[in-house]
């Protein structure tokens, strides 16, 4: 019985047809273990142009999903930034995530149950490595431009560095070339939320799903900032209980809980603690000098999970380095929302470029 609870994503449009690409080579994952084979779930839309130079490849954050046209409306649509009359628009649920692809409530094949707590710790390289094959599958030479926010922006950056000239520009969105403690620390927080959830540890697709609505909290905390709170969730003078902010908590953390499962969001925020671009490549300053593309490094000024500063360090370091930062009081998920700041930051980036 394939047991396999890819959640239907809230983003699916109905008309975009999502396909599952399918390896049946085992993967070598950087911690030296084997995924025996594995699939990534995603979507195109347009068409690759004679030149075969119009290719935009997307790259979702830690809950999306490969309908990149859903959850990035503002920038990803007929006659948006990115418009798919015009580029060959590339999106892939990322390995480990329950939207399609092979993820912990996958069927191992070498059991025949799901993988469970089983499944392979993965690294922001590993899931490079697996796109790189789904593009091969595809058949595409060169990505003209790369682009990623948060976890996509790791995974991003990883990929650019193994893509090296076969991509001629990387955007790299609230995010960063080595996680910082205080990113881990907020991950770490959100898993230890899960681990308290009394039913954390059995082998159901619903496990530590109360815990994950936790998680999800105190995640919202590091995506937003007090301006947006302030703006959006204050009260009347006279309260004294049951706040705004509450129940806009506990309202994100069950929408999450009932679109997501918590093995999935485990691997993933381990995925993006143990991200580290330098690693085995002579440290991160090494390996972002080693990646020829352009590289637009976009900051949001008043990120509070993956500080401004790490953006701009990778434009510092990068060999073709741009820095642009969004302002704006929404915090981290600015990146999500931002979208005429974010078209004019990447207009004139390509402008710059005559691209
Ligand atoms: C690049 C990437 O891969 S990103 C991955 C793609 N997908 C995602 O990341 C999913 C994440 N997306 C998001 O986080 C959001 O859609 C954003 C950031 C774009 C916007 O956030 P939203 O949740 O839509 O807006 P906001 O934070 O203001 O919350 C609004 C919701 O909270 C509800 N709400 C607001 N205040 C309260 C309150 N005090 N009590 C209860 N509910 C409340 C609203 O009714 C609304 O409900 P709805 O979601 O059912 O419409
Ligand atoms: N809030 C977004 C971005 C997180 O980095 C998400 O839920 O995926």
């Amino acid at each position: 019985m394939n047991l396999t609870m890819n959640l239907k994503s809230p983003y699916l449009i109905i008309d975009m047809a999502q396909e599952t690409y399918t390896n049946e080579d085992p993967l070598k994952l950087e911690s030296g273990e084997f995924l025996p084979g594995f699939q990534l779930a995603y979507t195109t839309q347009g068409h690759l142009n004679t030149s075969k130079d119009n290719v935009i490849w997307v790259i979702h954050a830690l809950t999306g999903d490969a309908n990149v046209q859903e959850w990035w409306s503002g920038l990803v649509g007929e006659d948006k930034f990115y418009d798919p009359t015009k580029h060959f628009i590339v999106c892939a649920n990322l390995l480990g995530s329950c939207y399609g692809s092979t993820q912990p409530l996958s069927e191992n094949p070498k059991t025949g149950k799901p993988y469970y707590y089983d499944f392979p710790h993965l690294t922001t390289k590993d899931m490079a490595l697996s796109l790189d094959l789904l593009r091969e599958h595809l058949g595409i030479m060169e990505i003209n431009t790369l682009i990623g926010g948060s976890l996509g922006g790791q995974v991003a950056l990883e990929w650019a560095y193994l893509l090296k000239h076969k991509v001629k520009n990387t955007v790299i969105l609230a995010s960063n070339a080595k996680t910082s403690p205080w990113t881990i620390g907020f991950n770490e927080t959100q898993r230890m939320a899960i681990e308290s959830d009394s039913t954390w540890g059995q082998s159901t697709p619903e496990a530590g799903k109360k815990g994950l609505e936790a998680a999800r909290a105190i995640a919202m905390l590091s995506y937003r900032h007090p301006e947006n709170f302030a703006e959006n969730q204050a009260d009347a003078e006279d309260k004294t209980d049951q706040f705004r902010v509450s129940s806009y908590l506990r309202y994100q953390g069950n929408k999450l809980a009932n679109r997501f499962n918590a093995l999935s969001y485990w691997t993933l925020t381990k995925t993006m603690d143990s991200h580290d671009l330098g690693r085995g490549r002579g440290g991160v300053k090494k390996a972002l000098s080693e990646i020829p593309s352009r590289v637009l490094a976009i900051g949001v000024d008043r990120d509070l999970l993956f500080l401004r500063e790490e953006s701009q360090f990778i434009a510092q370091n990068v060999q073709l380095g741009t820095y642009r930062e969004i302002q704006s009081p929404y915090g981290h998920d600015a990146f999500l929302i931002e979208y005429s700041q974010l078209s004019y930051i990447l207009s004139s980036f390509y402008l710059e470029a005559n691209d």
